[in-house]
Parts: structure tokens; sequence; C-alpha cells
């Protein structure tokens, strides 16, 4: 199938830190594509550069097959951009909002108004389209963002970190109408949500320090860790206490914690029973063996949390 974004050897820096370090990558067309990494990866670098806001400073970028660099208006013209930011125009309604976009487009009256309008009753703010974004839930505003950047009908979707600050249910509408558009655009999107690429993603690449690495399906990354031995590990007390045991075992080699529950993954078998025998059972609630997730792979690759 043929590819709708392709990064041959983009190198970016700022100063000496090398954001981007020649990175390349395919994006099949029609397919939902995720870029994970931690904070200050160089995710957003590669979105701005994809979007025209950033030069590279070596390398060949294509969307749609026009080059960023030399063709820059033919690739504005296909893309769709969500930014981090809820960047909309708090003077305008929502609706201004999408015809000021339409206009920036060179879409004609009559096409505008049909397409702002569809675009409203698909986002569910129909009913508010002559309200100020202001007086919007963060839900809402990031709806709309979404609707703005599809305006035009955009062949390739850009969202960084389109949930970041969201209810669950909100995600959850967003996800919905993400999956909603798949059929008809390629959608780029990065995240911190490790469920939100496991559930809508085809593919993913995981990057650190510019550089891409690990690529393949949900499933395929988290076969990665089939020869992990994860566990989850509940204390009836001292939970603070044993934190810090078992961040002291250098056979424990990820470990993650919310509220008294622990989520660890060992480098063999071999290893419970050492842990086990420094633990003791007496102030053991539950400890169980668990299937290894994204988020395992993430810290097993980029050694981090997915926000730190
Ligand atoms: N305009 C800039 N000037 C200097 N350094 C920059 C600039 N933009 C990005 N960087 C640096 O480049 C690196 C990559 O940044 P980038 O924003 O691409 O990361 P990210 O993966 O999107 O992170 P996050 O998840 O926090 O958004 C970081 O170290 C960042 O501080």
């Amino acid at each position: 199938m043929a590819s709708a974004l392709t990064l041959r050897s983009i190198t970016k820096h700022f100063g000496p830190l090398a954001a981007v370090d020649s990175f390349s990558l395919e994006v099949e067309q029609g397919s939902i594509f995720a870029l994970l990494g931690p904070n200050g990866a160089g995710k957003t670098t590669i979105i701005r550069i994809l979007t025209t806001l950033l030069r590279p400073d070596s390398g060949t970028a294509l969307v749609g097959g026009f080059d960023v660099q030399r063709q820059g208006k033919e690739v504005r013209r296909l893309i769709g951009v969500v930014p981090q930011d809820n960047n909309l125009d708090r003077y305008l309604t929502a609706r201004e909002n999408l015809v000021m976009q339409a206009r920036l487009h060179g879409m004609g009256a009559a096409e505008t108004s049909r397409r702002v309008d569809e675009l409203l009753d698909l986002v569910g703010l129909a009913g508010r389209r002559n309200d100020f974004p202001d007086t919007f839930s963060g839900g809402m505003q990031r709806r709309l963002v979404v609707a703005r950047a599809l305006v035009h009908t955009p062949r390739v979707l850009f969202l960084d970190e389109p949930t970041t600050g969201l209810d669950p249910q909100s995600r959850r509408a967003v996800w919905e109408y993400v999956e909603s558009l798949k059929d008809s655009m390629t959608i780029f999107l990065t995240t911190h949500y490790m469920d939100e690429a496991d559930a809508l993603c085809d593919r993913i690449v995981i990057m650190d320090h510019g550089k891409a690495l690990v690529d393949g399906t949900a499933a395929q990354l988290k076969d990665r860790m089939a020869h992990a031995h994860c566990y989850e590990l509940q204390f009836r007390a001292n939970t603070d206490h044993y934190e810090s045991v078992l961040a002291g075992f250098p056979f424990v080699r990820s470990l993650q914690r919310t509220g008294d529950l622990f989520r660890l993954s060992l480098a063999g078998e071999e290893s419970l029973k050492p842990l086990m025998d420094a633990i003791g059972t007496e102030d053991i609630r539950k400890i169980c063996l668990r299937e290894p997730t994204l988020e395992d792979v993430f810290i097993e690759l980029t050694g981090r949390e997915v926000r730190e």
C-alpha cells in the first residue's frame, strides 16, 4: 500500500542537542499510527517537521508524496493538525472558529456552511455553535480543535497528545471519533497514554533521544515481553517500606506503584524466590502473574515511566 508519510534520515538539532537523530519512517495510507516516547523524546519536533512548521537540518520528509521543505503549500493543503494546546480563537464562537479555518483554506461560502455544520454535528457541539470556547469544558474544546483540523477534509490528521488532561469519558469520546475517521484518512498521533495507543493504533513506534527504539503492532510489541516475568503485588501494611525494598533489588527490572498496588517485572523466574525470601509473606495481601502491557514495553525500552 502507498505511503502517506515518509521520513528519511531526518535530523534536527537545537544547539548541541539532537532532538531528532537520523529518524526514518513510512506510514501507510489509511492507518492509525502512534509515536510514543518519554517527555523530550522528539515526538513534537517530528510533527512540527511533517507539518512544515520546522525545517530539519538534514534528511527528507514527504507527506502524500510532497516534500515538506520544497512543497509546503501542497503539504498544508493535505494535512489537519491538532496541536498539544487548544489554540482556539477565544473571541470567535465555535462556529466562527471553524468558518475562519475554512476561509484560510479558500473554501467557498456554501461549502463552508455545509461542512462546518456537518462537523459541529459530528463532534456533538451543534447546540453550542454560537458560544465562545472559554465557556466550554476541556473535552468540548478538544473536540472543537479536532473539528477545526478537519474542515478542509485533510488526507492526513496529526494529533499531538489529543486526550491529555481529559476525563475518561471525554477521552473515550475522542477515541470513538478518531476511530470513525480511520477509513477516510491517515492518522498520526502522539500520546502519553499506552491504553490509547493499544486500543486505537494499527502500528506503534516507541522513540527516545531522537531515535526509534521499536516498531510494530501493539501485539508484536507486547510479544517482545513474552520472556518477561510480570507480577502484581499488594501489601496489607508497610507499603512505603516495601517500595524501597523492591526498588533496591537488582533483578526488579521495572516497578510501578498505583496506590498500594505494585506492578513489577523480574529479570527471570529464578528471581521470585530471593524476592519472596527478602519480603516474607506476612504483609502480602496478593501476588499474581499478569500479562505484559505496552507500559511494560515502554519502561523496558526507555527505562522511564511515561510521565516523569
Ligand atoms: N525550540 C526549541 N529550542 C530548544 N530546544 C528544543 C526546542 N524544541 C524542542 N526542544 C528540545 O528538543 C527535545 C525534543 O523535544 P520535543 O518537544 O520534540 O519532545 P516530545 O517527545 O514531544 O516531548 P513531550 O512529550 O514533552 O511533548 C527536548 O529536549 C526539547 O527540550
